[in-house]
């Protein structure tokens, strides 16, 4: 077929496109309507998973799964901005892996709040000036995130949603490599390119900064004086500087989980993880017997994490994720019998489990 009439034709797709968006559109405007008038959560991951699911099943073309999430992802996001003015609260500044984890989450119709630190993205969400909250809590190769999970201690809010992304981080400067004598990065990024900062520029001084994004401003900045930066492409785009090693992370499957934060936890879709706290009660074999609860119930458990209580000296906060629904019944029972061996056990959220 010549290449005109092909156009034409995806020309007369195109509109027929754009007329079903259009009526799709004015289904997510009703069933806003309906949401507010009940009281029931503008964002729905259960259904936008479920969905995106049965697409990707569905679907025997040409485009793989990951286009039809991504397209579908602002089709989603479009439709979220109709029903509300939904704000997005993230652990900035902009440019940061957070930043862009949220955009890969909510897509770019709806409006995002750069936050500067994990404390105040909670805060943010739990007063209401944004609808939802982003921060990271674990990453592949580095480990917890410590901040985050401290957090959730005091905070009435549920973990929704979660975020998998895969983390690429560069070596960016305005200046040639043999002129580099200090390296600037956000802590995380020094410890997951740990053998290559050591293979690479063993005797250079590492400066911990806030962020990735700040660390390419102080690159840009300090340019003469040798400095440069470690981070993602956005922030080297952001301040102009040259991407000099663009992939420099010890493990190639470098990743971030990242958490949707919000007033609500998330209604079950078939393939969930749940995730709580707990501190188990001081007598001997209480921790064996609290986690035996899960392995009675089979129940899957797929981390673990210990942080101090910051209440009494040596007493810990253990944090779990599981596979399955707080209403699914074998989670309840693993999680009845779990109480009677702990003095606290609360729960963070259930919410839709992915895979990268
Ligand atoms: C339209 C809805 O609201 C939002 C938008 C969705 C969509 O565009 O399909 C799906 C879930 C919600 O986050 C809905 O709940 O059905």
């Amino acid at each position: 077929m010549p290449l005109n009439d092909i156009r034409t034709r995806i020309d007369e797709i195109d509109a027929q496109l754009l007329q079903l968006l259009n009526q799709r559109a004015d289904c997510v405007h009703v069933v806003g309507e309906i949401k507010k008038k009940e009281g029931l959560q503008i964002y729905a991951p259960e259904r936008e998973e479920s969905l995106l699911r049965k697409l990707s099943a569905m679907s025997d073309g040409r485009l793989p799964e990951k286009s039809i999430r991504a397209i579908y992802r602002e089709i989603m996001s479009a439709a979220l901005a109709l029903e509300d003015d939904l704000k997005i609260a993230y652990l900035g500044p902009e440019g940061t892996w957070t930043h862009q984890a949220a955009i890969s989450k909510f897509g770019h119709s709806v409006e995002y709040l750069s936050q500067p630190n994990f404390a105040d993205v909670f805060d943010c969400v739990a007063r209401r000036q944004a609808s939802y909250g982003v921060v990271p809590i674990e990453n592949s190769t580095e480990g917890a995130v410590s901040h985050t999970l401290d957090l959730f201690v005091d905070s009435p809010l549920k973990i929704c949603a979660q975020i998998l992304m895969r983390i690429e981080n560069g070596l960016m400067a305005d200046i040639p490599r043999e002129q580099i004598k200090t390296l600037y990065s956000h802590p995380q990024v020094f410890g997951q390119c740990r053998g290559w900062i050591l293979q690479n520029f063993p005797h250079a001084d590492l400066v911990e900064v806030s962020s990735t994004t700040k660390a390419a401003r102080i690159a840009k900045e300090k340019a003469s004086e040798g400095a440069a930066a470690m981070g993602g492409p956005l922030a080297a785009e952001m301040y102009g500087l040259t991407m000099l090693n663009p992939c420099i992370q010890d493990r190639a499957t470098n990743t971030t989980r990242f958490l949707v934060i919000g007033e609500k936890t998330c209604p079950a879709t078939g393939n969930d993880r749940t995730s709580l706290l707990f501190s188990i009660k001081d007598n001997p074999g209480s921790l064996v017997k609290a986690l035996q609860a899960f392995d009675d119930c089979a129940i899957n458990m797929s981390k673990i994490e210990s942080r101090p209580s910051k209440q009494q000296d040596w007493e810990y906060f253990f944090y779990v994720d599981l596979a399955g629904h707080v209403e699914d019944t074998d989670v309840s029972a693993a999680l009845d019998e779990l109480r009677k061996h702990c003095s606290l056990v609360k729960i963070l959220g259930s919410y839709p489990d992915i895979q990268i």
